[in-house]
């Protein structure tokens, strides 16, 4: 027939690539016989068999390894290593594999009743982890029953117990009138394997809902709260933080898990209904407490920003003070009840989904949020200046008249005290209020109209008008400028100074900084859970940097969203 392969193909490169070498002689020997075997030459088919049987390949592959790492200098990972070889390693190997390390289970109990099919022998092999599940004992019978599940812990993934299941022995010992404490203290000194003997129950309840993800609207503190079932499995959350509800099961207690955390074992949150109900008996229970008036005496400059043309709108004295003044009577009023202000609709949960702005879509509205003084125009300002193609203000209405050097729709839309008062009670005013006798505010329609022409819309905006402005249409972005510590703050505005209401700068008193800091951890408490983002203004090149960066994220990646803002969208 045809000659072997030369030399020099028979040695290829097998220390780089053990897919060469005999395999890839195999491969070309291969080819050769089909030509043979397809002519029906003696003998070939014999071995063409011989040489495709998987054992072979499988020989031939293990030989080329061997080979790559007979050319490498091996270096023994510890000195007991040293002598070992190659056949000690393979049969180390085999024996390793060989091996059975699944739990040592003890052997069913011989007396087991007649009455066999009710029982369930459930052994657990418990390690660090709790064992994930809660009992409970019956009211009527006294019986010892498994109160939930928990997801994801360590009784859910056997699949073996249930909610319902009726407890009959724990390790040998028999849970009849014993107290549920009694049962979580032999629990709790047990090690190793648990073997339960349960009744099961008869309809294993089924989890038929959807997974779904909210956002808290308010703080959950199980420590804090006697009524919870289990202390221990309790969820802590943070007003703000996104959940997944994995289990509604049970109408008063939830099962979830934050989605920082989702390789963990749930939890258990109050449901919407208790927590609604926990937080008006909270707030019934609050003796009433007015709300002390926030001196605030930092007034600002009629002109600033007035020789910028592109950074006008929004940015004028009169409309700082307005927005000012009607933070305080919101705050003086107490608009937020103690227990924090909820969602528009007063649910502690808001449904919410991932959201991702298609290049088609409008942009999202930016708000920024914070004390007064901490900064926000200044950021505002210098986003805005970084690219005014870009980023833009909305530019407020006034009542007030327009001055010679001002231009309409410029500085502001100059309306009459009527077409203002449509607009405020046709809810299209994000914030309004009246500063010297005028009325001035922001419509939704002047945000509409920067979003209409592609650009950003960046506001600021008193914590209160938030909610206001959460609508599908607009998807606000919520960014809270935060002061950081005291000491940095004296440092970091050493030279900061304020303008106040008689044309004179002043610098930052300490009394100016710490109420600042107070003002901050309260918009924090009353409206948390509307921030998308906190930026500490410490340094301002790096709060500028970050706002940035917030910015392009907001608009270009995945956000959680009110559900409904984006199920509008769909409708629409
Ligand atoms: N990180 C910072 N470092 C130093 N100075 C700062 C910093 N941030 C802001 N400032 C200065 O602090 C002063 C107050 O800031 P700004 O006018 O932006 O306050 P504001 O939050 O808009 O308050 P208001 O509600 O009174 O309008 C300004 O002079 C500003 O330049």
């Amino acid at each position: 027939g045809t000659d072997p392969p030369d030399k020099k193909d028979m040695k290829p490169s097998t220390a780089t690539n053990p897919e060469n070498g005999l395999s890839q002689i195999l491969r070309l020997v291969l080819q050769e016989l089909n030509l043979f075997y397809s002519r029906d030459v003696n003998g070939v088919c014999l071995l063409y068999d011989l040489l495709h049987s998987p054992w072979l390949q499988a020989l031939l592959k293990v030989y080329d390894c061997l080979q790559e790492f007979k050319e490498k200098k091996l270096v023994p990972a510890t000195t007991h290593a040293q002598t070992l070889s190659y056949e000690a390693l393979l049969s180390a190997h085999d024996t390793v594999a060989q091996k059975d390390f699944e739990p040592l289970l003890p052997p069913l109990p011989d007396n087991i009743p007649d009455s066999e099919e009710a029982m369930r022998i459930v052994c657990l092999v418990k390690n660090q982890q709790p064992l994930g599940a809660t009992i409970k004992r019956h009211e009527m019978t006294g019986d010892i029953l498994v109160a939930r599940v928990i997801h994801g812990g360590l009784a859910e993934r056997s699949g073996l117990l249930y909610a319902g299941d009726k407890l009959v022995e724990v390790n040998g010992v028999s849970v009849e009138g014993l107290d549920p404490e009694q049962v979580i203290h032999i629990l709790a000194m047990s090690r190793g394997t648990i073997m339960f003997k349960v009744v099961p129950v008869s309809a294993p309840p089924v989890n038929s809902q959807k997974m779904v993800y909210v956002r808290a609207m308010t703080e959950y503190w199980p420590q804090e709260d006697p009524t919870i079932p289990c202390m221990d499995a309790g969820l802590p959350f943070q007003k703000g933080d996104i959940l997944q509800i994995v289990d509604q099961n049970d109408a008063l207690w939830w099962q979830a898990r934050k989605i920082s955390d989702l390789g963990t074992c749930a939890g258990l949150i109050p449901s919407n209904h208790l927590l609604k109900r926990k937080q008006r008996e909270f707030w019934w229970s609050q003796p009433y407490q007015p709300h002390t008036h926030l001196k605030s005496t930092i007034y600002k400059e009629e002109f600033v920003g007035c020789d910028q043309k592109f950074f006008i709108a929004g940015f004028r004295r009169s409309m700082r003070l307005c927005r000012r003044k009607s933070h305080l009577r919101q705050q003086h009023a107490g608009v937020c009840s103690a227990s924090g202000c909820l969602s528009a609709s007063g649910a502690p949960y808001v449904e919410v989904v991932r959201y991702q702005r298609r290049p088609s879509d409008k942009h999202r509205l930016i708000v920024l949020v914070g004390p007064s003084g901490v900064g926000v125009n200044e950021l505002r300002r210098q986003l805005i200046e970084r690219n005014p193609s870009h980023f833009q203000s909305a530019v407020p209405h006034t009542t007030r008249s327009k001055k010679s050097y001002e231009m309409d729709g410029r500085e502001y839309h100059y309306v009459s005290k009527e077409t203002f008062e449509s607009l405020m009670y046709g809810h299209r005013m994000l914030e309004y209020g009246e500063y010297k006798g005028h009325l001035y505010g922001t419509s939704v329609d002047s945000v509409q109209a920067v979003l209409d022409e592609g650009k950003i819309c960046v506001m600021d905006l008193e914590p209160q008008g938030i909610q206001i402005a959460r609508t599908h249409e607009l998807k606000p972005y919520v960014i809270f400028i935060k002061p950081s510590n005291m000491s940095c703050m004296k440092q970091s505005r050493k030279n900061a100074k304020i303008i106040t209401d008689y044309f004179v700068d002043m610098k930052f008193k300490d009394e100016d900084l710490q109420e600042m800091e107070d003002l901050a951890q309260k918009m924090e408490t009353q409206f948390g859970q509307f921030f998308d983002h906190v930026i500490v203004n410490d340094n301002l090149q790096d709060a500028c940097a970050q706002l940035l960066s917030a910015v392009q994220k907001a608009q270009e990646e995945p956000q959680w969203v009110p559900a409904t803002w984006v199920s509008s969208d769909t409708e629409s």
